[in-house]
């Protein structure tokens, strides 16, 4: 950026000018307060620590130094208990849905101000956020949608300093009209030097006017006394012309704010999710005219992007992957250079021509996303990122402790008064989200921190209360919005089942040699029943695995599970067979390769052997190439399709057990067998009893699991079939 302060502005003159009118003397007190310098002589200062970029550091740094004024979540007070105000009974808090709460509706709880003590869980993100926002250090989070990411980038920017907050103005650049000139003021100031600008622009326009209708009068008097009207009458014509074009020029004199933060309370938070890269790194319009004296001026069609508006803020970008390559290597440069020259960035438009100078955006960036915007993001842009700041994952669930619930109550408070026209919820409506919670953590004693989705539910029941003109929500109206509140994944796994109930391709009667009712979850919380069936032939060359789509490769893993298992166990030589495996009726959606093996395991072992498998039976679980069964995600959502879908067995790996949380009604429907290996898997999905010697009959052998001995892979036993 260059300090020169030849931008074509009155400044000088503006100074000495005399307030005359009541404006210009507030503005004048004004000045005073800010300290005795107009607005106008502020303008030519420049703030040059944007050129000053952020060295590099290590993190781990951070911690080992010594440091000790970095403040913790602690620190700051941000762990604060739920509502001091509200009472909370300690002695039957453990066994209490809402951690001892003595409260009878969410009114009872006061919510805390700042957003840093609003989130809930996420304290190592909380905690980093913190640090970062001292050290003001970059941060990359990566987890599921709702679990608070954004509002960390903007509990964040609520902790930047204010002090720093600029506001930026771009001048006309008489020198180079397509190079308009960059400058930055302290927050507040910029709304001044405009004011001032637009005062000095109207003087002047007075003066010419005045000069103009002198030298018009002039004109017309000589032509009276000549009379010589018409050639008068077109000579005041031609001077007016000459002044309404030339003043133009007046007006252009006026600089244009793009970044105002005159009224910002906090340090700015911009979201550039999806943005396009004009709005990202700014732009500057097209001008139709271009020239010939009605063209806008260049610094007039200036746009900021989110790169600049966040200066001395914070830039949250979600799916960041998402951004094409070229935009992040933009941002790359934004971000090491702390200032980026705004150009049109549609190369047609004459906005293209034009280049400011650098306009600074020394902003903290908060990079978020799933797995996939991480392995997809640019490797430059990640280490940009990763050597100067921070990485954190977000938790999924929390320990369910009689604290966190108390924080949960506060959550359902939160939301009711952010939303501002739900009525308050009663006791037992906020025990039945905490339950809501519970049941959607899918572990033992944990809680859900898929916040997004949890809130949802709270504005559905709310609008229920509130379309029924009720003064607090209850429980049946969660009850009633959690029916209501389905996901698209919800919606399509019941439609699957209904249509399936129409052909009868639900649960098939009796046994069916090679055909196994798997489970899979779609989305977050959707279960969903998908037979597999096996069928075994001789090969015609190297027997290999036929499956077909995309399910190919979870086919072929799985079958590669159970053949050591079968090696082991039997004379049979799986390659001189082609197994063919086919998922029933399914999309890629849901299905987790893993999720699935004992399922292909017992259709490929039930075809092999010949012996039915009982279709009233579904399971779940992965396979160990020892033939434990291994823990899987979603078993709650996974047995309520079995129920839905009409088995009355559900098979779940023994280590499973503690996370089954499923609703009364389908508790009554299905009977749930742990199982630690597949011969218990077997025993229970096939029917009849296996002939002696054989495969079934001699994995039997395999008694408990891998887990159950501390060790993955162990089994008990002697090989009574070595190959
Ligand atoms: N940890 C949390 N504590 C309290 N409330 C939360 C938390 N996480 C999310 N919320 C609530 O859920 C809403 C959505 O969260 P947020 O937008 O921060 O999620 P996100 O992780 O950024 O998701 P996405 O990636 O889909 O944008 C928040 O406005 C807030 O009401």
């Amino acid at each position: 950026m260059s300090n020169d302060t030849n931008v074509d502005d009155p400044p000088e003159d503006a100074t000495g000018t005399p307030a005359r009118e009541d404006e210009s003397h507030e503005q004048t007190q004004d000045q005073e307060r800010q300290g005795d310098r107009s607005p106008l002589e502020e303008e030519g200062d420049r703030h040059d620590d944007v050129d000053d970029p952020i060295e590099e550091f290590d993190p781990e740094s951070v911690s080992d130094d010594g440091d000790d004024d970095i403040e913790t979540v602690e620190d700051l007070g941000s762990d604060v208990e739920v509502d001091p105000g509200v009472e909370v009974d300690e002695e039957n808090a453990e066994d209490d849905l809402l951690g001892g709460l003595k409260i009878d509706t969410t009114e009872d709880i006061e919510v805390p101000d700042r957003l840093v003590d609003q989130v809930i869980g996420q304290d190592e993100a909380r905690d980093i956020i913190i640090k970062a926002a001292k050290q003001r250090r970059h941060v990359m989070m990566i987890g599921s949608p709702g679990t608070g990411k954004s509002m960390l980038a903007k509990a964040m920017s609520q902790l930047l300093p204010q002090e720093d907050l600029q506001d930026v103005l771009v001048y006309h650049n008489p020198d180079d009209g397509n190079a308009p000139k960059v400058r930055t003021v302290p927050a507040g100031k910029g709304e001044q030097i405009i004011d001032a600008h637009k005062e000095e622009a109207r003087k002047r326009n007075q003066m010419r006017s005045i000069l103009m209708w002198i030298i018009i009068a002039i004109i017309v008097g000589y032509a009276i006394l000549t009379a010589s009207i018409l050639l008068g009458i077109l000579a005041a014509g031609i001077v007016w012309l000459i002044f309404r074009y030339t003043s133009r020029g007046t007006d252009a004199m006026v600089p244009n704010m793009i970044v105002d933060n005159g009224d910002q309370r906090t340090a700015p938070f911009e979201d550039a999710t999806g943005a396009h890269a004009g709005a990202l790194l700014g732009d500057v319009r097209h001008d139709p005219f271009q020239s010939g004296g009605m063209e806008t001026p260049s610094h007039d069609r200036v746009e900021p992007g989110s790169i600049h508006k966040s200066n001395k803020g914070v830039l949250f970008v979600d799916e960041i992957n998402t951004l094409d390559v070229r935009t992040q290597q933009k941002l790359m440069t934004a971000i090491q250079e702390g200032e980026f020259s705004i150009t049109g960035q549609s190369e047609r438009s004459s906005g293209a021509m034009v280049q400011t100078e650098p306009v600074p955006c020394d902003f903290v960036m908060i990079a978020a996303g799933n797995l996939d915007a991480m392995e997809n993001m640019h490797p430059a842009l990640r280490n940009r990122i990763k050597g100067y700041g921070y990485e954190v994952y977000m938790e999924d669930t929390i320990e369910d402790t009689p604290e966190m619930r108390r924080k949960y109550a506060r959550f359902v408070a939160q939301e009711v008064e952010r939303d501002g026209r739900l009525p308050h919820f009663t006791r037992d409506a906020v025990e039945e989200l905490i339950l809501e919670a519970k049941r959607r953590s899918g572990r033992k004693n944990h809680l859900t921190l898929h916040f997004r989705t949890l809130g949802g539910l709270v504005r559905v029941a709310g609008d229920i209360a509130r379309s029924e003109d009720r003064e607090f929500t209850t429980r049946e109206d969660v009850l009633q919005a959690k029916g209501r509140s389905r996901s698209i994944e919800q919606q399509l796994a019941d439609d699957y089942i209904e249509r399936r109930k129409d052909y009868e391709l639900q649960v098939a009667e009796g046994g069916v040699e090679g055909r196994v009712n798997g489970l899979a979850v779609m989305g977050e919380d959707s279960g969903i029943m998908l037979p597999v069936m096996a069928e075994i032939a001789p090969a015609q060359g190297q027997g290999q695995v036929i499956a077909t789509g995309q399910l190919k490769e979870m086919a072929e893993e799985s079958v590669q599970n159970v053949s050591a298992i079968i090696k082991k166990f039997s004379d049979v030589n799986l390659s001189e067979k082609d197994i063919h495996i086919q998922f029933v009726q399914a999309g890629q959606q849901g299905v987790d390769g893993d999720s699935a093996s004992i399922t292909v395991a017992t259709a490929v072992i039930s075809a092999l052997e010949d012996i039915p498998v009982d279709q009233t039976v579904a399971m779940t679980g992965s396979l160990s190439v020892r033939g434990d069964v291994l823990p899987v995600g979603g078993v709650t959502h996974k047995i309520e399709a079995a129920a839905k879908a009409g088995c009355d067995t559900v098979i779940i790996p023994k280590a499973n057990e503690q996370d089954v949380m499923i609703e009364d009604e389908y508790e009554e429907m299905v009977d749930i067998v742990p199982c630690s290996n597949i011969s218990e898997v077997l025993d229970v999905a096939l029917m009849g009893e296996p002939k002696k010697d054989s495969l079934v009959d001699r994995l039997k052998s395999i008694t408990g699991s891998a887990l159950d001995h501390g060790a993955v892979g162990s089994t008990s036993g002697s090989n009574p079939s070595p190959q």
